[in-house]
């Protein structure tokens, strides 16, 4: 774990020639480098660069990502396929929990073969960290999203008092989040978690989440087993990863009046 963000460190400490090759805005290109720190162009100044790939089969998309630094590939490679183990172990338990029959469900078996992103992110010691965000309040679009973080930074909403909390700072330690998918999927008995990044003055913060869902065109929608009859009504509209990316295309996050993917899948009673 600690290879794979010492390697994430090298990369944003490439020449920017080298890391321009990725940049891109095209939410849909499967490797895309972008920075959202741009001085007074925007309001409110999110202090993050990323760099987002694909990683699921692992062998399909690990050609295309960087060859710089060197040892990139195998530490950032061997981090994602411990990870997923996590997050279809994680997906086990969820469909557990929620009573569903595993052979219909197979919520697992779906994400083993679904789409991961890793979304590697630099935040720079930022002058002012108590002006700025990382990356503002959001929750993430996928089933199950597993963080590494180098240092604090992470910080989760706790709807019950409606303070931020901040992730625990144990080097190393995974940070699990319930993702929007998994809302849809429980009819909201799981709540996906709202959290943000935090900066600090002093050190270069490296974090990379991992972000489990099904196929790009497959639909999630709530279990069947948990409507009708007295479970009673869909509470969410069903969607895939690309109806996210169409969405995410049109209506950036930290963009003014931005909506979150989630109270798009709301149906009003
Ligand atoms: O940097 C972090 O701790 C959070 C990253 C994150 O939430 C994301 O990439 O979706
Ligand atoms: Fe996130």
């Amino acid at each position: 774990m600690e290879a794979a963000l010492e390697a994430a460190a090298d990369f944003f400490k490439l020449p920017a020639g080298e890391k321009a090759k990725f940049m891109s805005n095209d939410v849909f290109k499967p490797v895309r480098y972008g920075s959202s720190i741009k001085d007074g162009e925007d309001k409110v100044q999110f202090w993050r660069v990323f760099l987002k790939h694909y990683a699921n089969p692992l062998a399909h998309w690990i050609h295309s990502w960087p060859q710089n630094p060197p040892h990139y590939r195998e530490r950032v490679g061997e981090y994602s396929k411990e990870v997923k183990r996590v997050a279809l172990e994680i997906a086990e338990s969820i469909t557990e929990s929620l009573g569903l029959d595993p052979t219909l469900c197979q919520l697992a078996h779906r994400l083993d073969g679904g789409m991961q992103t890793m979304a590697v992110n630099c935040y720079p010691p930022c002058p002012s960290p108590e002006l700025a965000l990382g990356l503002p309040p959001h929750s993430d679009y996928s089933c199950i999203t597993v963080v590494l973080q180098s240092t604090p930074g992470l910080e989760i909403f706790d709807p019950r008092d409606g303070t931020w909390k901040t992730a625990p700072d144990t080097r190393g330690a995974l940070q699990v989040h319930i993702g929007d998918h998994v809302e849809v999927l429980s009819n909201g008995t799981y709540k996906s978690v709202v959290h943000r990044a935090a900066l600090n003055s002093r050190k270069t913060r490296i974090s990379i989440a991992s972000l489990h869902s099904l196929g790009m065109d497959e639909k999630m929608g709530v279990a069947k087993e948990l409507v009708g009859g007295d479970e009673g009504k869909e509470r969410y509209r069903e969607s895939s990863f690309r109806d996210f990316l169409d969405s995410l295309s049109k209506n950036d996050i930290g963009t003014q009046g931005y909506k979150s993917f989630i109270d798009t899948l709301r149906i009003e009673k």
